[in-house]
């Protein structure tokens, strides 16, 4: 498609309410929190995600934030994709999913498909699991196994010590003042998104002029 054509086509998409983001992959936290304002914000997430007409690919199992996300979406009537470690699997562990569950045989393949199917990836509040899946998706945008962005939803601040302590990083010379870019964070749903979306423009026009 022609540069011209393309950015014709993406200003279409953002007039009728519907996003350039075919399918975005959330990491959040297998527990809902103690405040109620991470279930909120992962509620808005979801209606974000079904206003925009994006589908979800995320870990599988209906648990704490996961959970209302997926439900959310898939009630909102998009395609949920769980991608899921046949370990993982036994209801008692994930309890009932919805949608699409794709097993796969560990961690490892789970995280390549969940990144392999998305266009974007987006992170909720959560805990270890959460924040391993957000730092390998930074470190593969660092070193361009990926070009996709990667967003951080900081609710109430909750980010915040993670932000300082990469910058912290950025200062100490252990993380390149570019690479700190790779993160963008907002306090809502929708800002976050709207400050994606422009971010996948310029990659795919990069790429567009790369190719020609
Ligand atoms: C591990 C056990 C129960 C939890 N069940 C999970 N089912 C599916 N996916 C999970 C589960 N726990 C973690 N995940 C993945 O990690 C992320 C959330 O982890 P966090 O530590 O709560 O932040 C999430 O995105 C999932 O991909 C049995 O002991």
């Amino acid at each position: 498609m022609e540069n011209n054509q393309m950015l014709g086509s993406m200003m279409m998409k953002r007039f009728s309410g519907s996003s350039k983001f075919k399918r975005i992959c959330v990491f959040c936290g297998s527990s809902p929190g103690k405040s109620p304002c991470y279930q909120v914000a992962a509620l808005q997430l979801a209606n974000q995600l079904v206003e925009k007409k994006i589908d979800l690919v995320y870990g599988g199992g209906s648990i704490g934030l996961m959970g209302m996300v997926s439900k959310a979406v898939y009630n909102g009537g998009r395609h949920v994709l769980g991608v899921i470690p046949k370990t993982l699997m036994p209801k008692e562990i994930t309890g009932e999913t919805v949608g699409e569950v794709r097993p796969v045989s560990g961690m490892h393949q789970r995280k390549a498909e969940m990144a392999r199917q998305a266009d974007a990836f987006i992170a909720l509040p959560g805990g270890y699991g959460t924040l391993e899946e957000l730092l390998e998706v930074i470190t593969w945008a660092q070193l361009g196994i990926h070009n996709k962005p990667v967003g951080l939803l900081n609710v109430d601040g909750y980010y915040n010590s993670l932000l300082s302590f990469i910058d912290k990083a950025v200062d100490e010379g252990f993380i390149a003042p570019a690479a700190r870019s790779i993160i963008v964070s907002a306090p809502t749903a929708q800002e976050l998104l709207s400050t994606l979306e422009p971010l996948r423009t310029t990659f795919q026009i990069t790429m567009v002029k790369r190719q020609s």
